[in-house]
């Protein structure tokens, strides 16, 4: 049985609040405490029976995990100036953090993630302050400023903004570019009483527009600022106190606000600030107008291989970032990842993602099936960043045919496939050499034989930089394919003919080969080796246990139809004997029923434990 399950499911809201009992006398204020119990108490009095439903049993008043973690949580690594490191390399853009302790992550040295949800970064007295808008982004970004909510609350001052008839508080956002307290324009990195004291309710000048997309856990719209033009994108989730579909969504909704909040990169979605009412916590993010991956194959077919080398190149850019970090996305798939009109790359929806801090694998379940790393379907020994590797493997197969691998079965057989069969996805014959090594690097099943994205920005299907500005350059101006052409993909020696054979990706070169490790060398055979001694026996997978406590998330219809059998503890539907009972599966259908389906309603694709 693997390891997790029985953690999973020996977990108690006792538990819980005991763990957190232990820690908080060593890293608990009692102001912290009173800004923890202010969000229950939007909860509590927002619940129609205003019971005890958030009270735990020692009296603790934690609506849900995440808003008492501060108890249990780990110093996050003092981010890097940018201006010293920034590069294409996955290097930071460049928060710079007031100060160079106190913050908080969101998974413990216990290695269960789901029990060490970030407190929430949007609560009340928080007041936010990243102010960058995208029109005021240089490549020098390192000069900007992040205060990080946590950091504010931290620094045991009160911004509490409550007014207490229900209005919310409010929380910087972007200002205009050339504004005299724009980023720009401010003196020197502000300290957070500054930013107390110059917190004016800009949010309301934010005007919600229309409605952008749907995920799993909230709405997305367009914001407009009438005062001076500009746009974001406005993530929204209701604050229900009594409704544990509400309660999963915020706690998830906060954690991405404490993550987003200590990221700055050209490659990620920037975070601008929070806002919690009493009836919805917003999230004010980057507008990318171009729209997710998955919309654009969905509209435009199959990319070329150039747009591909592109947008993989600055996925892993954006990778190694936030690897850099010790953060793992936990969530990469087309979907997540914004495009914006100029080609530019955004990775988004950072729900999933957590920091790792002393544990260096994490034990829960959590992603989107068709893209999910074996050790993830499996979990026996935890899994790490190299699950995001795999992961991008996925996406760029996904780039390449539209679909993602394994998109023939519905999703328990895909996941059986991924996790229990010795099989490797199928990489499209019209790829190039290049195109394919990188994909089976990506998807070996042995996580730690797997490059890092820092190790992969220098594969040859992404590091020529001349393509890549080439193919921004045809993004711009024919916009997506309207399909993939069939036409011959240049070779890798048309694309790159004063490439010298001296790195460790290039096959060809027999003196680099001695540098490198044996598992870069022949990826397939070792996949195949690695597969072979992957445990096969359905016994032990994850699907088959009872009790299950994960859910799916709503965009693979086919997947869902599939679990209303297998998630309601029969488990005689076991894909072993159904990978074959549906033939076409559409994994991008929309069933727009799910989507009003509580996370506990064990209806969609995202998989969390
Ligand atoms: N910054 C943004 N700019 C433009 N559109 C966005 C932005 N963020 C999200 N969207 C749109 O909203 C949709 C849902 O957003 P997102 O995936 O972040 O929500 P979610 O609830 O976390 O979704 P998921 O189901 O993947 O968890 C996206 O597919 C995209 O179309």
């Amino acid at each position: 049985m693997p390891a997790w399950w029985g953690k999973k499911s020996g977990r108690s809201k006792d538990s819980d609040n005991n763990s957190s009992a232990k820690s908080s006398s060593a890293k608990k204020g009692k102001e912290n405490e009173n800004k923890v119990r202010s969000f229950d108490e939007v909860l509590l009095r927002n619940s129609p029976r205003n019971s005890g439903d958030f009270l735990s049993p020692a009296g603790n008043s934690s609506g849900f995990s995440g808003f008492d973690s501060l108890d249990r949580g780990h110093p996050l690594p003092r981010p890097i100036n940018s201006l010293e490191s920034a590069n294409d390399q996955g290097q930071g853009h460049g928060p710079v953090f007031g100060t160079g302790s106190g913050s908080v992550s969101s998974v413990s040295s216990s290695g269960s993630s789901d029990e060490h949800t970030p407190p929430l970064a949007a609560s009340r007295g928080h007041v936010v302050d990243n102010r960058l808008s995208p029109t005021m982004r240089s490549p020098n970004r390192g000069s900007r400023t992040a205060t990080s909510p946590l950091r504010a609350r931290l620094s045991g001052i009160s911004l509490d903004s409550s007014t207490g008839d229900g209005r919310s508080e409010c929380h910087r956002l972007p200002l205009p570019p050339g504004s005299p307290s724009s980023p720009s324009s401010l003196p020197t990195p502000r300290s957070p009483n500054s930013a107390s004291e110059g917190s004016t309710c800009n949010s309301s000048k934010w005007r919600k527009g229309r409605l952008l997309g749907r995920g799993t856990f909230g709405h997305v719209y367009l914001g407009f600022n009438s005062e001076n033009g500009q746009m974001c994108a406005i993530k929204e989730v209701k604050v229900v106190s009594d409704d544990q579909s509400s309660k999963e969504s915020l706690k998830q909704l906060n954690q991405e606000i404490t993550l987003l909040s200590q990221l700055s990169h050209a490659n990620i979605v920037q975070y601008y600030g929070s806002d919690l009412s009493e009836e919805r916590l917003s999230v004010f993010l980057e507008y990318v107008s171009g729209g997710s991956i998955h919309k654009l194959l969905q509209e435009y077919g199959a990319f070329g291989e150039p747009v591909i080398q592109n947008y993989t190149r600055q996925i892993l850019s954006g990778l190694a970032y936030l690897h850099g970090r010790n953060t793992v996305h936990r969530d990469i798939k087309g979907a997540n990842i914004l495009v914006d009109p100029n080609g530019e790359i955004k990775l988004a929806d950072f729900g999933m993602a957590k920091h790792i801090a002393y544990c260096s694998s994490m034990l829960s379940f959590k992603g989107s099936p068709y893209w999910m790393a074996p050790e993830v379907v499996m979990n026996t020994n935890g899994y790490s960043l190299p699950v995001d590797i795999w992961s991008l493997g996925c996406t760029v197969l996904e780039m390449a045919t539209s679909k993602p691998p394994w998109s023939q079965y519905e999703g328990v057989a895909a996941i059986f496939k991924i996790g229990n069969s010795k099989d490797a996805p199928e990489i499209p014959e019209h790829l190039s050499a290049d195109a394919k090594s990188f994909i089976r690097l990506c998807l070996q099943r042995e996580p730690s034989a797997r490059p890092t994205a820092a190790q992969l920005l220098s594969h040859p299907f992404v590091r020529n930089q001349t393509t890549v500005r080439a193919t921004n350059v045809n993004i711009t101006r024919e916009a997506f394919p309207r399909a993939f052409d069939g036409s011959r993909t240049p070779t890798a020696l048309e694309l790159h003919p004063n490439r010298t054979n001296n790195h460790p990706f290039d096959r060809d070169d027999a003196s680099s080969r001695l540098t490198v490790p044996r598992n870069l060398l022949s990826p397939r055979d070792n996949a195949r080796t690695i597969a072979s001694s992957m445990p096969v026996s359905p016994s032990s997978s994850p699907l088959r246990h009872d009790n299950r406590s994960f859910f799916l998330s709503p965009p693979h219809p086919s997947y869902s139809t599939y679990v209303g059998h297998s998630y309601n503890n029969d488990h005689s539907v076991f894909p072993a004997s159904r990978p074959n009972s549906r033939t076409t599966i559409d994994p991008w259908l929309d069933i727009p029923q799910f989507r009003a389906q509580s996370p506990t309603a064990r209806s969609p694709t995202r998989i969390m434990l």
